[in-house]
């Protein structure tokens, strides 16, 4: 009986993407104040990442070291030249016009076009020659999104910057953001106060306490499909930020005997 050959070909190694961020042993000092304290952080190329941590856990800080605000004075850094960063506050110039605003730094004939692409994109195409005190909150914020896109960033940062926004506007300016992302695909680094905000938006979300990632948590379910998730998921993210729930309400905070 003839032998059969069998040849087998090991199945190709899935590659992981290679990270687009990563920080290895980063710490961080103010003086005798260690804030980010040999931290681990990466992010892969296009992923939506939100960051939670109690005030004065050093969210601000991290976020800055990436923006190339503060110096990445860590073990290992690794972070693309192509980025950009929206702030709570919109921080336009008030002496030039939102167009100007959104190319200020960007070269080339043809500024005022891009600008209004830009403008046209997060729907704030027709106040181009408007003077940044005359936007509302929310308005401000688009033409900071503009200013941002404007560059094409491989790494998005934000900064809170839907925290000083009333509570419809900011549920638009979710949708606006992600119709952003899913359209141009940048990594995303979301600061945020608001769990439910991380929940909506991130695929994983990343706590910070004492000056390390303390806790992770991976969304795989879609954005749409989220709800029977959301409420262990709820849980879990305010126990790792050091709050107990009874129901959904802050047990801690309000005491439980009444
Ligand atoms: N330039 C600085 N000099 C001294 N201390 C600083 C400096 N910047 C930040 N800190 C301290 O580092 C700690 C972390 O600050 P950071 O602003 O990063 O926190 P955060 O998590 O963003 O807080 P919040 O949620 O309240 O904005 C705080 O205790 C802060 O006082």
């Amino acid at each position: 009986m003839s032998e059969v050959l069998r040849i087998s070909f090991p199945e190709p190694p899935v590659r992981e993407p290679e990270p687009i961020v990563r920080l290895k042993g980063f710490s961080r000092h103010f003086g005798e104040t260690r804030v980010l304290d040999d931290l681990d952080l990466s992010i892969a190329p296009g992923e939506f990442v939100a960051l939670l941590g109690r005030s004065g856990s050093g969210k601000t800080t991290l976020l800055r070291t990436l923006a190339g605000l503060d110096e990445a004075n860590g073990a290992s850094a690794v972070i693309p030249a192509s980025r950009a960063t929206v702030f709570q506050d919109a921080r336009l110039l008030p002496w030039k016009r939102v167009w100007q605003n959104v190319v200020l730094g960007v070269t080339g004939e043809d500024r005022r076009q891009r600008a209004e692409e830009a403008l046209r994109e997060v729907g704030l195409e027709h106040r181009p020659d408007a003077w940044p005190l005359t936007l509302s909150g929310g308005e401000a914020q688009r033409a900071s999104l503009a200013r941002a896109l404007i560059r094409k960033p491989e790494l998005l940062l934000l900064d809170e910057p839907f925290a000083a926004l009333d509570a419809l506007t900011r549920i638009r300016m979710h949708a606006l953001v992600l119709s952003l992302w899913r359209r141009h695909q940048p990594a995303v680094l979301l600061v945020t106060h608001d769990v439910e905000e991380a929940m909506a938006l991130a695929d994983r979300i990343l706590v910070l306490d004492a000056g390390r990632i303390a806790a992770e948590e991976r969304i795989t379910a879609p954005r749409g499909q989220r709800a029977s998730v959301v409420r262990p998921l709820r849980g879990r993210l305010l126990g790792h930020l050091g709050l107990q729930t009874d129901g959904g309400v802050y047990a801690d905070l309000i005491g439980r005997d009444h």
